[in-house]
Formats: structure tokens, sequence, C-alpha cells
């Protein structure tokens, strides 16, 4: 079988940055069910691998948004888990919860620049998950700190596996690679072969780029032991779901504004959205299949997608924030792009003014406004075909989920 990957692959240059620049298929449809149910009518092979409990597994940035919800995944669906490994540079109170069941959780406060923290938890484990990166479109952090972490970072999780014998690693990219590109270009449902001129200006896209072509190039590397490192990575859209930190300020940004949000972005831009569970159940089968396919799944890219549907930014938050009382002003954007534009270089500029004294990092800024401006949508079944992904969330209960969460954040709030 050829190789896959070749157009929106991502590799393109950065013109500017820091320096310049045994699947156990889902009980379909019974949502948290499922797990209970294997255990009730275990499939075959099943008993085997829940009896041989082995595996070894290492989550990067564990306690971020993702990183929870691959944590917790993992613990659900990973019969042959037998310790699971949690590294982050903050640990969250959670995880005491999960120590007391049949897994051993390890949580380990480190920091993925520090190479020999990083060695330290990686020996040992069989599959490494490197998920933890700054993520910073808004100017909170330097360029060279986003360097620093993501590409710095994944430099020294990479070697740690060499150094340490580790022959699994799967990484959390984005579909920030691709694009969109400073050309404002659209990719309108497209796959991980659509051509795309992938050229970024930003430090956060430009270091996801850098960092995963690091994980690609690694691909067949020999490790401790004299093995081959199998790597790939996993390119998600804009991931939405339980714990997500800018659909919470969206929906504290309505309230403050008397219930109502005012559209800035034509419904007809898509952005491709994604929900959370599906994209850590996505990490669960690569990690799981990349030893039986090594071949086949060695050194690709995957778009993580499911069937949330195709909408604009705005449109797409207002499934959740719709049901919580929000209501989205008009069916046009109310101001002219001139002056969003106008705005978001006047943000920019109050940033710098203002950043001997405070931190200021609104949402809008020249940035953001591209890519939520920008189509960007993802049609591709390669994770279906090369690993038999299916999601295991349909989209109303991903809606259902995340209205409950955002929800309860109201409740919290009040
Ligand atoms: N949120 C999104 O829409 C998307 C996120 N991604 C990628 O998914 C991954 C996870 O993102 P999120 O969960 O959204 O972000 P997050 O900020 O919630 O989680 C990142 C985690 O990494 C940890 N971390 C940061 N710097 C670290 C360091 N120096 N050492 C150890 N841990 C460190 C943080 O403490 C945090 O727990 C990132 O690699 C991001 O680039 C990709 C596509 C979309
Ligand atoms: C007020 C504006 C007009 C609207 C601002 C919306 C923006 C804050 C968000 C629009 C698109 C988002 C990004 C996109 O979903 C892709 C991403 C991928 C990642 O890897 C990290 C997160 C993000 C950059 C995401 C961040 C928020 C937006 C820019």
């Amino acid at each position: 079988m050829g190789r896959e990957g070749g157009g929106a692959s991502g590799r393109g240059p950065c013109v500017a940055g820091p320096g310049a620049c045994r699947r156990q298929p889902p009980v379909a449809g019974l949502g948290g069910l499922g797990p209970w149910l294997q255990c009730l009518f275990p499939q075959p092979g099943m008993a085997d691998s829940a009896q041989a409990q082995k595996l070894v597994y290492l989550v990067t940035g564990g306690c971020g948004f993702l990183g929870e919800h691959v944590v917790r995944m993992l613990l659900q669906q990973e019969p042959q888990l037998r310790e699971l490994r949690i590294f982050d540079l903050h640990l969250g109170p959670w995880l005491e919860e999960l120590k007391t069941g049949p897994v051993q959780v390890t949580a380990i406060q480190g920091d993925v620049t520090q190479a020999h923290e990083v060695a330290a938890a990686v020996a040992g484990a069989h599959v490494v998950i490197h998920t933890a990166g700054l993520v910073d479109v808004f100017g909170k952090t330097s360029p060279e700190t986003i360097h620093e972490v993501n590409v710095q970072g994944t430099r020294n999780v990479i070697e740690a596996c060499v150094q340490t014998g580790t022959r699994f690693l799967v990484y959390t990219s984005s579909m920030e690679v691709v694009g969109p590109n400073i050309k404002g270009q659209p990719f309108y449902r497209g796959n991980e072969n659509t051509p795309y001129e992938a050229v970024h200006r930003h430090p956060y896209p430009c270091s996801k780029a850098l960092a995963e072509q690091l994980v690609l190039e690694a691909n067949g590397r020999k490790v401790l032991g004299g093995l081959p490192l199998v790597t790939c990575a996993l390119r998600p859209t804009g991931i939405y779901g339980e714990g997500h930190q800018i659909m919470r300020d969206f929906y504290h940004q309505g309230l403050r504004l008397g219930g109502r949000l005012f559209r800035a972005i034509p419904a007809s831009v898509e952005h491709g959205r994604v929900y959370v569970g599906n994209v850590a159940w996505m990490h669960v089968l690569v990690a799981r299949e990349l030893e039986h396919r090594a071949a086949l799944m060695g050194g690709q890219v995957y778009f993580c997608y499911d069937n949330s549907p195709y909408k604009s930014y705005e449109d797409f938050n207002m499934e959740f924030l719709g049901p919580c009382g929000l209501r989205l002003v008009g069916t046009r954007p109310l101001l002219p792009y001139w002056l969003l534009l106008f705005l978001a270089a006047l943000n920019v500029l109050l940033q710098w003014l203002l950043r001997p004294l405070l931190l200021y990092a609104p949402l809008l800024n020249p940035y953001t406004l591209a890519m939520a401006n920008t189509t960007f949508t993802v049609s591709t079944d390669k994770a279906r075909r090369h690993f038999g992904y299916e999601p295991l969330f349909s989209w109303e209960e991903s809606r259902t989920r995340t209205i409950r969460w955002v929800q309860a954040v109201e409740g919290s709030a009040q």
C-alpha cells in the first residue's frame, strides 16, 4: 500500500517565528455504557487482554483540557493498561480520585522543556501520548517560550523515547499545522492529501508544524534495544467539549452583554470542530494500533474528525450557548470587516502598551480574526481506513454533554 499524506502535509516553511522561522470497537450508541457491557459480554480476545494488564502509558499534558479526556478514556477503554503516568507542569486535584482504581496512576509534576525530567518519566513506558503544549494565540506568552515548550519539549520527548527504549509515540498536532494560512485561502472539507499552501507566521502554528515534523522524521529511528520507533501525529480541528476554556469565555462574555453575543463572522465561513471525547478516543485507538499496524501507520498524520456539523465558529458555539440562554444577534456581521480588523490591530497596540502594567489578552486580534474568518473544514476517512476509527460519541451526545457542562459552569458561577 502506498504512503499517504502528501498534500496538506503541513511541512511547508514557517516564514517567521522563533529564530525566523487489537481494536475493541465501541458498542455503538451506548455512550458510557459501552465499557460496562463489554465487561458483562466480553468480545473475543477481551478476556485474554483483561487478564494481561501489562502496558505502561505516559500522557504528557495529562491535566489539560484534552489530556484529562485522554487519561479518563484510557482508564475506561484500554484493558491492557497496568500503569498510567500523567506528566504535567500543573497537576490537577481530580487525579486523586483515579488512584483508587485497578490501574496504577502515577502523577508526575514536570516540565517538558527539562530533558532529564522527561527521560525519567518516559523510562519504562511502552507508549507515550504527547499532548503537552502551550496553546497561545492571544499573545499571553513570548514566541520563544512557545517554541521552547512546543518544539524543544517535543524534541525532549523523542530523545527520551530513543534513549530509554520506548517504541510508540503519538503526538497531538493541530489543524493549524496546515492552516488557515497567512493568505487566508479556504480549505473546504479537505483531507490529509488535499493540496494547500501551509505557510504560517504566528508562533503557535509555526511551533506545531516544526514539532510535528520532528515527530514524523523520528519514525523508524532505532531506540535502545535496536527496535524502530513508531510515531504518528493527530491533527484535531478546533476541539470543543467539557472543559473548553474559550467556550467558557464566550459564555461569560454573553452573560455580561445581557444574554447576547453579536455576530462578527459571516455564517457562510465554515470552521472545523471536533468533540474532545472523540479526539481522546482517536488517541487511544492510535496508541493501541501502532504496534500491530506499524508499517501502515508509522510516520502518518491523521486529522481528528467526527460528525459535528460544519458551521461558522460562532454558529457552532450557539449549539451549546443557545440552550443555555444566550442569543446571537444579527444574521450578518454587525461590524464591517475593516472595522473588526482595526479593533483587532488596536488590541495588539493596547497589549503592547499595557504589557509593563498588566496582561491584556482579548479574544480578538488579527490572528484569531483571520482564523475565525477563513473557511477550514475537514472531510476524511483516513483514520477509519487505517485503524478502524469511528467516533465514540455521536453529534447528539457530544452536544448534550457539552450543554450540560456549560450549564454546570453557569451553576457554579452563581
Ligand atoms: N484546544 C484545541 O482546540 C486544540 C488543541 N490542540 C493541541 O492539543 C494539545 C492539548 O491542548 P489543550 O488541551 O487544548 O491545551 P491545555 O492548555 O488545556 O493543555 C495543555 C497541557 O500541557 C501542559 N503543559 C504546558 N506546558 C508544559 C510544560 N512545559 N511541561 C509539561 N506540561 C506542560 C499544561 O499544563 C496543560 O495541562 C496541545 O498540544 C494543542 O496544541 C490541537 C488542536 C486543537
Ligand atoms: C472575536 C472573534 C471574531 C472570534 C474569535 C474566535 C477565536 C478565539 C477562535 C476562532 C478559531 C479558534 C482556533 C481554531 O479552532 C484552531 C485552533 C487550533 C489549535 O490547535 C489551538 C486552538 C485554536 C488556535 C483555536 C483558538 C481560538 C480561535 C482562534
